[in-house]
């Protein structure tokens, strides 16, 4: 016996949900005014059902049986705060819900221990917004929870422990104040995850590495632990000499280069003696090994910088003296002009203090600063390509490097000079201090206070330049002289040779000019086995993050998780919801995503494994038949 109509009960309980949710709804927005504006806005009547055939709420999507499962309240100026006993304990709401979005509004105070009886709840997105204090630990009570989004916010404290039990498949935490390290998440089951501009220290969790260093870096107290990091110093300290370890970690970048410093200069010194009179370099970038033979060979000091010729020459290879078989550096400068413009003293660079700037999959890269003090000062970045020697032939890396060094293409970064001997292999590049696009769209342009936006005309000016100086170096490469790139360049008949393929092409590889120009970084660096193709292939994961604006997860995963995720919403037909919603503000939005929906297809086709790909060339042609249908004007903004 029921003391209840079991009608009426059910009817009572869903008037009673209603009341909380829109209470709930009342609280998030703020003062009385907001409250009532986005009540009315939204249409959520207490006397209407959420879920209701004719006239439901706006902003939810409901289960079959009529109950609440998505809502979605982003960026309506909400400014109050998270009730989440009114939206959890809503009798058919707090059982039902699966997703909340209340991300880019100004909501603030804390997360509530409560959301954890929303005991359903898959995704959470609370990005950028004003929410402060720790993430309760009761979070790890949600056995649902996939996705957590509280990036760019001010929260603090630790990570919360049982974050890292639940089956969390995406992670974004960037833009707070975490502090203490990261819980033992396993990355392996992580499509996305980003600790970035935190205050995190300690060791990386395992399987880091395919996220990127990007999504760990900016952490005041920094972190550690390979591939991305320097190896975390063992056994490990206590939380409490984190910043020792720090130091130790940084310290560790100069202690290498350093090291290279000292045996260059003594191998230099040691060579100048066998040297002739017409040798027009000044030096050579020893092993950054300490205990290298030239290291302790006696020297006589000997006066390091000489002028550089002032006739072009395609490559001035410096030979070691007779008794060093192996050759050092190639410099791979036209002209003695541009080597000093470039303030490309090598004796500078290698007595320069060295910041590292990331590990990757191919090695690490150290910013060196050279010249200042009466001569401009000039940036440098030395590229040491990892494991080169086991990789393969000396003389491989040599010729390719060489004929990289030929190719002139105003979208190709050309190496300044290339060092490489039987276990070491380095290579010179001037610094970009636009960064990376990896930077602008996944760190910059994803955080509030860089009010950096890259919108649909620079992106696809940008995927234009790219696949243009890709193209170009696929085509063919002169075997010998300069190979310079004009309006005619395309025209490969006008070129001998075989092509040279990228074999890293990837979003922290395009780094930007001063004119905000993409320009294609680390060319040929590794021996690319799997060759052209495997370039195209990344070319096309390189388009999805341009439009997708999500960063391609692993590097051992090639962007096969992305490639993934994209069809699979293309199968379902929400094929705009793929779009980054960051370039879909400006310009005529239909016009240009028509244009986005043909880019997407040419990305598609270059990561279809199953077809036959197209050639750079070919899609070069296609994105830059998109570009010339549209009117748009591009813009990288820094939005006032
Ligand atoms: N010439 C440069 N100017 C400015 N930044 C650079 C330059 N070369 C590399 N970088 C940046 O330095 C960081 C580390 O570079 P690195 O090439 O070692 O890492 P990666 O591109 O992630 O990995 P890898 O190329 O080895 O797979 C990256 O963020 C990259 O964008």
């Amino acid at each position: 016996f029921s003391p209840f109509n079991t009608d009426a009960a059910a009817a009572a309980a869903t008037a009673g949900a209603r009341e909380s949710l829109i209470n709930f709804l009342r609280t998030l927005s703020g003062d009385a005014d907001a409250s009532d504006r986005a009540v009315q806005q939204l249409r959520w009547s207490a006397s209407v059902a959420p879920c209701d055939a004719t006239s439901p709420w706006r902003n939810v999507n409901c289960t079959i049986d009529g109950r609440v499962k998505r809502i979605v309240l982003e960026r309506m100026s909400l400014a109050g705060t998270i009730n989440a006993s009114l939206l959890c304990s809503a009798a058919g709401a707090g059982d039902a819900l699966h997703v909340l979005s209340v991300k880019d509004n100004a909501i603030h105070g804390g997360l509530p221990a409560d959301i954890a009886k929303c005991s359903s709840l898959a995704s959470l997105y609370l990005a950028g917004n004003n929410l402060s204090g720790p993430l309760p630990p009761s979070l790890g009570e949600l056995r649902d929870l996939t996705v957590l989004d509280v990036s760019r916010n001010n929260f603090s404290g630790e990570i919360p422990d049982g974050l890292s039990k639940v089956g969390l498949r995406k992670f974004l935490a960037s833009g707070n104040h975490f502090a203490g390290e990261i819980p033992a998440f396993d990355l392996a089951n992580f499509v996305e995850f980003d600790v970035s501009n935190n205050n995190l220290t300690g060791e990386i969790p395992p399987d880091a590495g395919k996220f990127g260093a990007g999504n760990f870096s900016g952490n005041a107290d920094g972190m550690c632990g390979e591939p991305l990091f320097a190896p975390c110093p063992s056994p490990p300290a206590s939380s409490g000499g984190r910043r020792e370890e720090h130091g130790v970690v940084v310290y560790l970048g100069y202690i290498l280069l350093a090291a290279g410093v000292v045996a260059f200069v003594l191998y230099v010194l040691c060579c100048s003696k066998n040297r002739s009179r017409k040798r027009r370099i000044a030096g050579a970038y020893e092993s950054s090994k300490p205990t290298t033979s030239s290291a302790t060979t006696p020297t006589k000091s000997v006066p390091y910088s000489q002028p550089m010729p002032e006739e072009k020459s395609a490559a001035v290879v410096v030979t070691a003296a007779r008794a060093q078989p192996s050759p050092s550096l190639v410099v791979l400068q036209r002209s003695a002009a541009e080597v000093a413009a470039k303030g490309m003293r090598l004796e500078e660079l290698l007595k320069s203090p060295a910041e590292l700037l990331g590990r990757g999959r191919f090695g690490s890269a150290y910013k060196v600063v050279v010249g200042g003090a009466g001569g401009g000062a000039a940036a440098l970045v030395v590229k040491r390509v990892k494991d080169a020697a086991a990789v393969e032939e000396e003389g491989e890396f040599r010729r390719r490097m060489e004929r990289v060094g030929k190719a002139r293409h105003p979208s190709v970064m050309p190496p300044l000079a290339f060092y490489c001997a039987m276990q070491e292999k380095l290579v010179v590049y001037e610094f970009m201090s636009n960064g990376s696009l990896a930077k602008l769209l996944h760190v910059h342009g994803s955080t509030e206070s860089s009010q950096i936006t890259l919108d649909w005309p620079a992106r696809l000016h940008i995927a234009a330049k790219v696949a243009d100086g890709m193209a170009f170096m696929h085509d063919a490469l002169l075997d010998s002289g300069d190979l310079s790139f004009s309006s005619s360049a395309g025209d490969a008949s006008s070129f001998v040779g075989g092509a040279i393929a990228h074999g890293n092409l990837k979003s922290s590889n395009i780094l930007f000019t001063a004119t905000m120009d993409p320009c294609i970084s680390e060319y040929g660096i590794t021996a690319a086995a799997a060759g052209l193709r495997a370039d195209v292939r990344a070319y096309g994961v390189l388009l999805l993050e341009l439009l997708t604006g999500k960063p391609a997860a692993a590097s051992e995963d090639d962007g096969a998780e992305l490639a993934r995720w994209v069809t699979s919403v293309i199968r379902e037909e929400w094929t705009a919801e793929v779009f980054d919603r960051r370039m879909l503000s400006s310009g005529d939005a239909v016009a240009s995503e028509q244009r986005m929906v043909r880019l997407l297809q040419v990305a598609m086709r270059c990561v279809d494994d199953a077809a036959a790909p197209p050639t750079m060339r070919e899609v070069a042609g296609m994105v830059n038949a998109i570009g010339d249908d549209g009117e748009d004007d591009r813009s990288v903004s820094l939005e006032a």
